[in-house]
């Protein structure tokens, strides 16, 4: 199989989809690369590294997408390359569907087979090919939430860790998976007095076990949220359900009675985000003020990082793509549970219940799609 690897064109997302090592392991399995132009040099990897691996280096994106069996991205496609997509091509990229109406209807229109990183799923619940960015955006959550804090930023001026003699913030996290669990542990290491909120009791068994004594678990409701972002001084969106689109757990009249210069980071934005006054921002212009509370909403975090996060991306994508490269994207579906689970949209046909249910369209399981 040819392997496209694509320049990312998302505003200041600095990650590439493969490195250099990962196209040596492609090519002793038989498989071509084909790496456009300069992908890898936001990550530190130069054309010249590609090449020595055993890739091919091509000049445009359309004769990326024009040769190549599988393209893989790091974010999803964006609108100049919607027509470029073939039809039975395969796509493997995070894509968010859920939150992404015209994308969705983009992907359906180009017949091709769309299989996103955030869905792919393994037998216990977890998602694989997620992890590894929401551990970098969970802990990059605290280093924003930290910097919107100083009054130069538009924040109120407040220390997370405090000093002695002086009270430290106050974090509440919402949300005790990957990226809440990241956030917690960097929010408890500085020193803040630090809530995290999931709605499953053995999750926050386990955190009450495994996190320091400045953290407190509590269960998830309504109730539980009025009362703590009123202390709060930043506020981290960190929930998911797999798939569908965010709910919004802190709504208008919540934020109403939050401090001014308090700070949210709502990381869970890829989904649709779980404040009801998020939208998603870009690393250019990454926050907005709502009612004096700022609202930091970028959709890909881990670009900012990109020597950190594209290894540690491509450390878990690789087996997978080496999989659907080595059995072709219809046995790779058939023979392999967690791959099938990252099957969004396959020739036209909404695969993903969340997707479908997110925009009202029908939904055909993955057996079904050919
Ligand atoms: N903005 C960015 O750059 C990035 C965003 N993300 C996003 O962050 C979000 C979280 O991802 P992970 O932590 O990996 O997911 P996860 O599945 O590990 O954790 C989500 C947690 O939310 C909990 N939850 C669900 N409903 C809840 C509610 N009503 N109240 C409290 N907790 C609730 C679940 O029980 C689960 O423990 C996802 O939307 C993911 O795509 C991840 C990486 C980068
Ligand atoms: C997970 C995701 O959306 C990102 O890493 O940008
Ligand atoms: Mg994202």
């Amino acid at each position: 199989m040819l392997v496209g690897i694509l320049k990312e064109i998302k505003t200041a997302e600095n990650r590439v989809s493969m490195t250099p090592a990962g196209v040596e392991v492609m090519v002793q399995n038989g498989h071509g690369v084909l790496v456009e132009k300069q992908a890898g040099a936001g990550s530190g990897f130069d054309d010249e590294a590609y090449v020595k691996a055993g890739a091919e280096i091509a000049e445009t994106p359309a004769e990326v997408f024009g040769r190549a069996d599988m393209v893989m991205h790091v974010k999803e496609p964006l609108p100049s390359e919607y027509d470029l997509i073939r039809p039975g091509q395969i796509v493997f990229t995070y894509l968010h569907l859920a939150a992404a109406e015209e994308l969705t209807q983009a992907l359906i229109k180009s017949d091709s087979i769309c299989i996103a990183y955030e869905t792919i799923q393994k037998a216990d619940g977890s998602l694989p090919l997620l992890t590894p960015m929401s551990e970098v955006a969970g802990r990059m959550a605290i280093q924003q939430g930290a910097k919107y804090l100083e009054m130069a930023q538009g924040g109120q001026g407040v220390l997370l860790g405090g000093v002695p003699g002086v009270d430290p913030g106050t974090v509440v996290v919402i949300g005790g998976g990957v990226v809440g669990t990241n956030a917690a542990k960097m929010a408890c290491g500085l020193g803040a007095k630090v809530y995290i909120l999931d709605m499953n009791l053995d999750r926050l068994r386990y955190l009450n076990d495994v996190m320091p004594a400045n953290c407190v678990t509590m269960m998830s409701s309504p109730q539980t949220l009025r009362k703590l972002v009123k202390e709060a001084d930043v506020v981290v969106g960190a929930v998911l359900l797999p798939g569908a689109k965010a709910p919004k757990l802190v709504t208008k009249e919540m934020l109403k009675t939050m401090k001014p210069g308090s700070v949210l980071v709502d990381v869970a934005i890829d989904q649709g985000g779980c404040f009801e006054t998020s939208q998603a921002t870009t690393h250019s212009e990454p926050i907005f003020n709502v009612d004096g509370v700022v609202h930091y909403c970028v959709a890909n975090m881990p670009g900012a990082v990109a020597k950190t996060s594209t290894l540690a991306l491509t450390n878990a994508t690789l087996p997978y793509a080496l999989e659907i490269a080595n059995l072709g994207w219809e046995r790779a579906l058939k023979e392999n549970q967690e791959i099938r689970l990252g099957a969004n949209v396959i020739k036209g046909k909404v695969t993903y219940n969340g997707v479908a249910q997110a925009f009202d369209l029908d939904y055909t399981p993955v057996e079904e799609a050919w």
